[in-house]
């Protein structure tokens, strides 16, 4: 393996690891029959779709800010993992968070996969303008299910937003664009503490009936519990369908892969996640990196339930970003299989 690059390396020696330890599974590369041991698991979703938003959520806290040629290449990089969505960039203003100010050349320089959707993050009916006119053919409007968090995050109150939400959705609706909506602080306010599941299934309930196909619900910081994702989940189901629901979770006290475990076993079956756990949100002190990626597909393969993505080059996408920013993976899969590849 004398001159391979090193993710190449990694990789290499991660399909060892696989080989060696098969309860670890690989769904595309078919090295764990998953009848094995889906008959344990009944009543879970044969398939999870992942929705990747490291290009977006991953990227947006870096203080650094990253040269658009590598977040295209790393856009380009994960659009080749079987991954069918890919959050890429926010419309949002510069002076609020200026690492995703090259929101319209990251738009026109990747090069779009067939199969792959293509979403972008909207606060406003300017950034849904400057979007269609960057190419964006998917949306995202975010809200929260908290006053003081919306504030700091959007500059209005959560009537204000939904008044601009409504106008970006009207609008997306006469151009056939779909829109998604995240609500944020659903198990948690870094401001207010405590959200109510009542609160988190009103907001919800509202972006549903605008006309979101999907609504994500964020773990801003990260302070879920399994107990709280169910209480949570228990109360929006009564409003929204499991299959229009996702979940976003922030793993700062490394409840993440249990929390989404949790949604799974309640008939959600989308997932949001960061490749290497990166993430955070600019506004949300305190909060760390989402759900890794890596860590989600490996823990999805060894119950057997499909994804479609290929573990080993989300792995490789996560080396390019970590050294392209200089810091090391969050993913527990990824630093496992570099140390495997040491010994
Ligand atoms: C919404 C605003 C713009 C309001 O910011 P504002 O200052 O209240 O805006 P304004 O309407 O008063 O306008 C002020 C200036 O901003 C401009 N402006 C107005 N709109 C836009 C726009 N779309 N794009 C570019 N520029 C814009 C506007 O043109 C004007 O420019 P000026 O005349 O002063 O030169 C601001 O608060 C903002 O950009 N916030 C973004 C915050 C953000 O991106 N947060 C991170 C994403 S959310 C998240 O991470 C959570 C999530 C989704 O992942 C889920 C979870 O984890 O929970």
């Amino acid at each position: 393996m004398g001159n391979l690059p090193s993710a190449a390396k990694h990789c290499l020696s991660y399909q060892q690891l696989l080989r060696e330890h098969l309860w670890s599974g690989e769904s595309v590369a078919g090295a764990l029959d998953p009848a094995q041991e889906v008959s344990q698991l009944s009543g879970l979703p044969e398939f999870v779709k992942i929705v990747e938003v490291g290009p977006r959520d991953g990227l947006q806290n870096e203080k650094v800010i990253v040269p658009t040629d590598i977040k295209i290449e790393f856009i380009n990089q994960l659009s080749q993992t079987g991954l069918s969505v890919i959050e890429v960039t926010s419309f949002v203003s510069s002076r609020w968070v200026p690492q995703m100010a090259d929101h319209t050349e990251v738009m026109r320089g990747i090069h779009q996969y067939p199969g792959v959707r293509y979403p972008v993050l909207i606060p406003n009916l300017q950034g849904f303008h400057h979007a269609v006119a960057a190419g964006a053919t998917e949306i995202a409007v975010f809200g929260a299910a908290s006053e003081s968090f919306i504030k700091k995050n959007i500059n209005c109150s959560i009537e204000e937003s939904m008044g601009r939400f409504e106008e970006v959705i009207s609008s997306a609706r006469h151009m056939a664009i779909p829109v998604r909506g995240y609500v944020s602080c659903a198990l948690g306010c870094p401001y207010e503490g405590s959200i109510t599941p009542q609160k988190v299934t009103e907001v919800s309930k509202r972006l549903y009936g605008m006309g979101c196909y999907e609504i994500s619900l964020g773990d801003t910081i990260g302070v879920g519990t399994p107990g709280s994702m169910k209480m949570m989940l228990e109360s929006v189901m009564k409003e929204i369908p499991p299959g229009a629901l996702a979940v976003h979770c922030h793993d700062t006290y490394g409840q993440a892969l249990a929390n989404i475990l949790t949604a799974l076993q309640m008939g959600v079956n989308v997932v949001d996640s960061a490749v290497s756990g990166l993430g955070g949100c600019p506004y949300a002190k305190g909060a760390s990196g989402n759900v890794a990626t890596e860590d989600l597909i490996y823990m999805l393969n060894g119950m057997g339930l499909n994804t479609g993505v290929n573990l080993c080059k989300v792995m490789e996408a996560g080396d390019f970003i970590c050294k392209a920013v200089n810091k090391t993976t969050n993913s527990k899969v990824a630093q496992a299989a570099f140390k495997a590849r040491l010994e």
